[in-house]
């Protein structure tokens, strides 16, 4: 167990405490320090505060139950991607063990030293498909986040069997599993919203031909309100299906405004949202909205998302059918997925600024 206590540690060195030697902000938090380190401290844009917070609307939550004899269980899937680009699912049919497991599997693989968790940083993995890391970007963010994860690029169940951390392999890989069913449900409702009737090899390829799970620790912070948890970004997937524990800090931009919403913690429900890849296949029809996580001072909170995404060898763009069909003039051009998720990777997060790469100007 680590013998360093805030006092030993200067200043200058927390960037080296936290991102270089693996404690990440979860060393900092158990150490118990009072106040907030300079190095995270956002610029006044870029904190949260109260007056810009809309607390009479909610993103939509949409039962699932009704999947097979209601049709409008699309037609509100599409309406919430259209006007929120966030909604919530109940009765979506994934176990709810299976929810609590990945949840209990998140605080093990946190739980352990820097120094098994750090076996996996970008430096020390054998693969750049594991990586356990801290804020987004730290070489190239101003201030940091408040925010340590471990980032699980799924290839097969064998790969993950062999280079995925034990603390949390098989526990991540049923949520990757039985999320299966339901990620097909909403492409399927999604495209028929956008006329394409049948997801054929190549759309499933486009949609759906790579994953990556994340588990995201936000530990208790002193001065919450002058940092964030996460800062303003879109999700670069084509959808996002999220799983947050009950403790809350969320919020989305509300479409066409300065205004933020809550995504309030429901028990058993899934956060959906759309990312680039979908509004730019859909030619800016469904939203890839801006979202950001505050910090909180008196709880640890957890997050596991799943990133759905094209595969890295596609080459993204708005569909035939949406231009063909539909008769639109296509705002985005055509770029290979993974220079697109190479520029996210490479910057801090600015909002909605990195779809800017693929835009016709
Ligand atoms: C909100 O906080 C986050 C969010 C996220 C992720 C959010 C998403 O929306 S993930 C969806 C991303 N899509 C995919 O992963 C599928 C496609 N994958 C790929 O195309 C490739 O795997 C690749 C990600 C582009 C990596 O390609 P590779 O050839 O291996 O290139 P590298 O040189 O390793 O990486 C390029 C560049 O990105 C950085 N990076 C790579 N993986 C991650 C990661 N998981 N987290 C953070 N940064 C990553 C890497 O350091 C390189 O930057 P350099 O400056 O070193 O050149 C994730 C984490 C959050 O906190
Ligand atoms: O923790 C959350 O609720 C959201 C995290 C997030 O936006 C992300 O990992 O992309
Ligand atoms: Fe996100």
């Amino acid at each position: 167990m680590s013998t360093t206590t805030f006092s030993s540690i200067n200043f200058n060195d927390i960037t080296d405490f936290v991102v270089n030697e693996g404690n990440g902000v979860k060393g900092l938090s158990d150490m118990g320090l009072k106040t907030l380190p300079k190095q995270y401290i956002q610029l006044l844009t870029e904190q949260i505060t109260t007056s810009t917070i809309i607390v009479d609307e909610s993103v939509p939550i949409i039962d699932m139950s009704n999947w097979d004899n209601d049709s409008k269980t699309g037609e509100k899937i599409c309406d919430a991607a259209e006007k929120w680009g966030f909604f919530q699912i109940i009765n979506h049919g994934i176990p709810l063990e299976v929810l609590d497991n990945v949840k209990a599997a998140t605080y093990r693989f946190f739980k352990q030293s820097a120094e098994e968790k750090n076996k996996h940083s970008k430096d020390n993995s054998c693969t750049n498909n594991v990586r356990y890391g801290t804020s987004f970007t730290p070489q190239a963010e101003k201030a940091l986040e408040w925010k340590d994860f471990l980032s699980l690029f799924y290839v097969s169940d064998e790969e993950a069997a062999d280079l995925w951390p034990s603390a949390c392999r098989d526990e991540a890989l049923d949520f990757l599993r039985n999320s299966d069913i339901i990620i097909k449900k909403l492409l399927e409702a999604l495209m028929k919203g956008l006329n394409v009737n049948e997801i054929d090899q190549t759309k499933e390829s486009l949609l759906m031909g790579s994953k990556r799970i994340n588990l995201n620790y936000y530990p208790k912070c002193p001065n919450p309100e002058l940092t964030v948890g996460v800062g303003r970004h879109s999700d670069v997937s084509t959808l996002t299906i999220l799983l947050q524990d009950n403790i809350g800090g969320l919020y989305v931009k509300k479409l066409d405004s300065d205004s933020w919403v809550h995504v309030p913690p429901i028990d058993g429900a899934i956060v959906i949202n759309v990312g680039d890849a979908l509004q730019i296949m859909s030619n800016g029809k469904y939203k890839s909205i801006e979202h950001r996580v505050i910090a909180n001072g008196n709880n640890n909170r957890i997050s596991v998302p799943i990133f759905v995404n094209p595969n890295p060898n596609d080459l993204i763009g708005p569909l035939q059918e949406v231009i063909e069909k539909n008769g639109e003039k296509p705002i985005y051009k055509q770029v290979l997925y993974s220079d697109y998720v190479k520029h996210f990777f490479r910057k801090a997060h600015d909002g909605k600024e990195t779809i800017d790469f693929a835009k016709i100007n």
